[in-house]
């Protein structure tokens, strides 16, 4: 048992939530979102309590046009003090204005899928590792922890069902490389916990526990089960989208990431902490979905403001 973890449910006591809808949920939109609302959405977040912000990627802006304002919003916003702004970097000329922009860490994301990793950046999952190494290490000189994903890690919207053991390769190799943190995505949202717990089993065997990340979208509606199974696994960091933003431009049909007001609701149920305040949470989600006139995706997000109305 890991010492994060009681004796008596044997779940972790403290959960880390790093909120992607900023990047993740905002990049798949189809209307362009303005700057200003970018900003206040991620100073929003931050009064709610979240810690760690993925605000914008350092990608193409002809693969990804959404983010084509990465620089803007970063210097936009008010820092708050104790919180990681986080930013997703490809290579690096990436990388390079990420840490112009001053981002407090960046992210490089593989796929355990090569259809999907040509989609999503135009190369095999070998040349982008390759291609990650360099950033890495320039992160490193620069003292930058730098996170990984692996995309796709158990089904894959053009192949199919993705192996745990392939997952488990490119975890590690992201690990080993110098990742701190590797995030598991569930990029299209096939995953149920049977299906989940066996990719973090052959993931746990290669990286530590604690050093693992759930990232699943919520397009079956399996995310919340994902999520209690991986706490059941020992896992206590999960990645999430306010008012559950987001999809991805290279995954049909894959809807937002799990709500981040959702995932709030279940580990105060289940006396985890996690520092966030699910009131402010709830509002901030009516906020944004309201603002960019899109369905509000936070069940319990919605039934909060319901009650309060
Ligand atoms: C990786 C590339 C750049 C390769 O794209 P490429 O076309 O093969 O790149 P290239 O190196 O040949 O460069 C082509 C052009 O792009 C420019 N370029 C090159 N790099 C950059 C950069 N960093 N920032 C700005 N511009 C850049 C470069 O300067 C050049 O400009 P040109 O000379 O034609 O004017 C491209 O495929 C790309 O940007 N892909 C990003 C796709 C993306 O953002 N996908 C969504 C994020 S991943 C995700 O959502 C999954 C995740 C993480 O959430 C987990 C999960 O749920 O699974």
């Amino acid at each position: 048992m890991s010492p994060h973890q009681t004796n008596s449910t044997h779940l972790p006591t403290h959960v880390k939530i790093v909120e992607v809808g900023p990047r993740d949920g905002l990049q798949n939109e189809k209307q362009v979102v303005p700057t200003e609302i970018k900003i206040e959405l991620i100073e929003r977040l931050a009064e709610a309590g979240l810690s760690v912000i993925e605000a914008t990627s350092f990608v193409s802006p002809k693969w990804v046009p959404q983010m084509g304002d990465n620089a803007a919003v970063l210097a936009g916003i008010r820092r708050r003090a104790g919180v990681t702004y986080t930013a997703l970097t490809p290579n690096l000329q990436g990388f390079d204005g990420a840490v112009t922009a001053q981002a407090d860490e960046v992210a490089i994301f593989a796929a355990a899928s090569e259809a999907f990793s040509r989609k999503n950046i135009n190369c095999s999952i070998a040349e982008s590792l390759k291609r990650f190494e360099p950033v890495v290490a320039a992160a490193s000189a620069l003292e930058i922890p730098v996170r990984g994903y692996v995309s796709c890690v158990v089904g894959c919207p053009y192949e199919g069902a993705v192996a745990p053991e392939k997952t488990a390769e490119v975890a590690k190799i992201l690990f080993d490389m110098g990742c701190y943190e590797v995030s598991l995505g569930d990029t299209i949202g096939v995953g149920n916990p049977a299906s989940i717990a066996r990719m973090i089993e052959a993931c746990a065997r290669v990286v530590p526990i604690d050093r693992l990340a759930g990232h699943y979208h919520d397009t079956y509606g399996m995310a919340i089960a994902n999520i209690y199974a991986s706490l059941q696994a020992g896992m206590a960091v999960f990645d999430a989208s306010v008012a559950g933003l987001g999809g991805c431009p290279y995954a049909k049909g894959a809807s937002g990431n799990v709500a981040t007001e959702d995932v709030v609701y279940l580990l105060d149920g289940l006396g985890i902490q996690t520092g966030i305040d699910l009131a402010k949470l709830a509002a901030v989600g009516e906020w944004i979905a309201a603002t960019i006139n899109r369905p509000n995706g936070a069940r319990a997000g919605r039934a909060l403001c319901a009650k309060s109305d």
